[in-house]
């Protein structure tokens, strides 16, 4: 098989500030032509994985009244259950089940004067009826955020900067986010929503990742497709890789001699399902992305951060950060954000989920 995207081993990596010179060339003409890329050589071992899919699949299993005791609709922080048709990419229902997890950390203090954003942060929601997932899920949090991090490295050495350029917006504490997903075959899906993108339906629409970078592990069942120069591509299961997605953060950081990915996933066919572990980094939810200084011939070949009036992209972290999150649930937007002024204009458009 041919893959579609490249395939980069992370084990060519030196991480000091020599970088591995072909290594870095690789990445950074990867995420220049496509924005996404395989990474094999990441360090996570197959037990870690399985582990981690044997208990996304027993979540998923447990009762639709276990789940929704975690709904994501309790809580501000857009952590927990979302079942199936809740979420919406592009104003249309996402065809997947999932459990967000982020960064186990305090709620900050509800001060009036406080920026919306710090209402991401705050505690996850866990499920009573399966305890062993916290753990887990923490634990699986900190291995990604190790390789992601280290990515981070080599994506600074490539494009003529220090390893620790990113530094600043992401350390001590960036945003982490693991999602658990479950996407239903195509004969579970209510009628009408079975058609569309080459004949499945939307898993989740053609969307960017709002992060710095993304890493996807796939699971049995392919789905995955990304926008290249060359259109539409399958991005396949690679046994023992990762898919990893720039994101708007890195495309605002690199004045656009990056694009973030486009990628959606479309609905498994009938009879089966697909499972998928999603785990997005991003900065410090307070911090401001800078235009980073690239190497004067790559700034050359910078062309700014795309312009979509639908999907406008803040260099405030936190607030590029809360429009994903705000868009993608109304029903959490509704229920704890309805004071900004952006939400309330929206009451009662989006709010009703496809029947499910
Ligand atoms: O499930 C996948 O393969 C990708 C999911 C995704 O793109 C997302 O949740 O942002
Ligand atoms: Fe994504």
């Amino acid at each position: 098989m041919t893959a579609p995207l490249p395939i980069l081993d992370l084990g060519r990596f030196q991480d000091d500030d020599s970088g591995g010179a072909a290594f870095l060339d690789d990445l950074r003409v990867a995420i220049r032509r496509y924005g996404a890329f395989y990474v094999t050589g990441h360090g996570v071992d197959a037990a870690t994985l399985d582990q981690a899919f044997a208990l996304s699949r027993r979540f998923f299993a447990l009762s639709d009244a276990d789940k929704r005791a975690i709904e994501m609709v309790h809580s501000p922080h857009f952590r927990g259950y979302t079942r199936a048709g809740w979420e919406r990419t592009r104003g249309k229902a996402d065809w997947r089940e999932q459990v967000d997890i982020g960064s186990e950390r305090p709620t900050l203090p509800a001060d009036a004067d406080a920026p919306a954003w710090t209402r991401l942060q705050g505690p996850n929601q866990w499920p009573d009826a399966l305890p062993e997932l916290r753990p887990a899920a923490l634990a699986l949090q900190d291995a990604l955020t190790e390789v992601t991090l280290r990515l981070l490295r080599a994506v600074a050495l490539a494009i003529g900067l220090k390893a620790d350029a990113f530094d600043p917006i992401v350390a001590p504490d960036p945003t982490q986010l693991i999602k658990l997903i479950r996407y239903p075959g195509r004969d579970a899906l209510p009628e009408g929503e079975q058609g569309g993108q080459d004949g499945g339906g939307q898993g989740v629409g053609a969307h960017k990742d709002s992060g710095l970078l993304t890493l996807v592990l796939q699971h049995q069942q392919s789905g995955l497709q990304a926008e290249t120069p060359d259109g539409w591509v399958d991005v396949p299961l690679i046994p023992g890789t990762f898919v990893v997605n720039a994101g708007e953060l890195l495309e605002l950081a690199t004045d656009g001699y990056f694009r973030a990915a486009v990628h959606r996933v479309v609905t498994p066919p009938t009879g089966v399902d697909r499972l998928s572990i999603a785990f997005f980094l991003g900065a410090r939810l307070g911090a401001r992305v800078p235009v980073l200084p690239l190497l004067p011939d790559l700034a050359a070949q910078a062309r700014g951060p795309e312009r979509d009036p639908n999907n406008p992209l803040f260099v405030d972290v936190g607030e590029n950060a809360l429009k994903s999150r705000l868009r993608s649930h109304p029903d959490v937007a509704q229920r704890h954000y309805a004071d900004l002024p952006a939400v309330a204009a929206l009451a009662g458009r989006v709010l009703e989920p496809a029947a499910y």
